[in-house]
This record gives C-alpha cells, structure tokens and sequence, in this order.
C-alpha cells in the first residue's frame, strides 16, 4: 500500500493511504488516525475501531470534522476510516446520484450486473480492510464498529452478521429498516434486484431476529434530524430489540440534526463505550 499523506495530531498520526482493492476490484483510498501508543518510544499494537461514513462521504469527513483524535489518543484506540464505495470503476450512471453508486455503497455484496464485480463493500470492510490493517500497521485483532447514517447502518450490519468479529457496535442515525426507506428501497433494489426476500440479509432490523450474538447496540439520533421521519426509523430497530430481547440503548438527543456537528458533539460517548468493550478502561 502507498502512503499518501501524514499529518501529527495529539501526538499521533492521521495518515492517508491508497491500495488495490481485490474485493472491489479497484484502487481504494483509506485513513488512520494512530494513537501516540501505537507509535513509540515503546510502541506496541492498539486495537482499532472502524468507523462507516454516510452518503456522499469519503474516508475524510470524519477525521475532518468529528473531533475523535485527542481522546482516541489518549485512550490508546486507532480509527479506520474507509471510503463509502468503489471509485472510477466506470459503471454506467455511477456518478448520475448522491444516493446510489459512488459515495453510496451500503456496505454490502451487490448480486445485480452491472454493480456485482465491484460493489463489494461488506467483504471489502469486514475483511480485506481488516487483513491488510492489521498485516501492515501497528494495530491487533480487537475491533470495534461505528458509523453515521448509511454507514451506522453499515456498521450494525456489519456486527450482527459476523458474531465474535467484533467487541462493540454503535451507530449515529443509522438508516435502522433500509427495506422500507426511500434510500435503502433504491439502493436494494439497485445493487440486490426487486427480489425483497433477497434484501433481509441486510436489514439490520430484519437479521435482529436469528441474530446468533446480542451484543448490545447504542445509537444516539438527534430529534431535528431532518431525515429521521423520511429515512431513518429507529422504532423498528428498537421495536425488533424488544420482541428479540436484543440489548439496544437509543439516546434522542433533542434539537440535534443529521450533521456532523451532531456527532462531533457525541463521539465521546461513542469512544469510552468501545474502549470499555476493547479493555481500554
Ligand atoms: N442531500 C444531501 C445528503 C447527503 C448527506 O446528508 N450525507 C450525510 C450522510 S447521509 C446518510 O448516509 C453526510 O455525512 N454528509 C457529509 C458531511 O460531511 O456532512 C447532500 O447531498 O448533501
């Protein structure tokens, strides 16, 4: 992999670097934040929390502009932030929305041509991501997964899909029930086909049921959100906690909107709760 670019921050490094995907068939972009542990005088390795962005991001909206920085390093915690979707594949109308295609991947394994070959994300942030983090850089095994909107939905798939991968789970606005959304309904139906059945695999409300791990789910959304009646619907998530006796905590944050002001302004808590899960604290 191709070091990009490195900026010191709170003693640790933000980092930039380029890879060939195998997953996604193309080259990917990827940051790090690494904590000042991680690094010397006497580094030794940190565990890493993965964090999925939302819709039209890249791997830099949150290290710009959620503020994570100086307490993951004081914890000793890394981040991972990898891009929403594969870039400059050349599939027709990839770039035509900012809701499908580029910037818009949903973090899953696409079955409909034209979009199968390279839309892979779930493999490419469960997996390859993962193996190639932990082969190149100075972190372990022990993972955490958190992500805004889209991406928080991506992260809470992500976690009740693979029990054992992944000590704590969280979510900022997650897309909670993407088959019955606008956004979800296009991208399924885009990436998976019209066939619903084919859709639950990735719903995180619809897999709360047979999931084969309860670990729990936070998830803060604030209540000016402006996509919360539209797009979000965090009661069926909750909802489907109840019937399935999942451990969910949902925090209604009152006046806060779908920005990253509302993050920024919460990633705190979000930190301290998976440094708690990965012995941090
Ligand atoms: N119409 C808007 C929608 C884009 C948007 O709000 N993106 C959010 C994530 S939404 C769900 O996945 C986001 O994180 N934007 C980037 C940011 O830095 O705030 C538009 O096109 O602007």
């Amino acid at each position: 992999m191709e070091l990009l670019s490195t900026n010191l921050c709170f003693g640790g490094e933000h980092r930039r670097y380029r890879h060939a995907s195998h997953a996604l068939a193309c080259d990917m972009e990827f940051a790090v934040f690494l904590p000042p542990a991680a690094l010397g005088p006497e580094p030794a390795p940190v565990p890493v929390l993965y964090w999925l962005s939302g819709l039209t991001c890249t791997d830099q909206n949150f290290m710009q502009k959620a503020g994570a920085q100086r307490l993951a390093a004081q914890l000793g915690l890394a981040i991972v932030c990898p891009d929403t979707s594969p870039r400059g594949v050349n599939l027709p109308g990839e770039d035509d929305s900012y809701d499908f295609g580029s910037g818009a991947g949903f973090y899953l394994n696409a079955t409909r041509q034209p979009w199968a070959r390279h839309y892979r994300m779930y493999d490419y942030v469960v997996t390859e991501l993962p193996a190639l983090v932990e082969a190149r850089l100075p972190v372990t095994d022990q993972r955490a997964i958190s992500g805004h909107s889209m991406g928080g939905h991506g992260a809470l798939v992500c976690a009740l899909r693979n029990p054992g991968r992944y000590r704590s789970v969280s979510a900022f606005a997650p897309i909670a029930h993407p088959s019955q959304c606008p956004w979800g309904e296009k991208a399924f139906s885009g990436y998976l086909g019209d066939d619903r059945e084919r859709w639950a695999a990735w719903d995180a409300t619809l897999l709360i049921p047979q999931a084969r791990e309860r670990l729990p789910l936070l998830v803060d959304q604030g209540t000016a959100d402006e996509f919360l009646d539209t797009q979000l619907n965090p009661e069926a998530l909750v909802d489907a906690c109840e019937r399935h006796h999942h451990p969910i905590q949902l925090r209604m944050h009152r006046g806060y909107d779908h920005s990253y002001f509302f993050i920024a302004s919460f990633i705190d808590d979000h930190l301290l709760h998976h440094a708690q899960a990965l012995g941090l604290r």
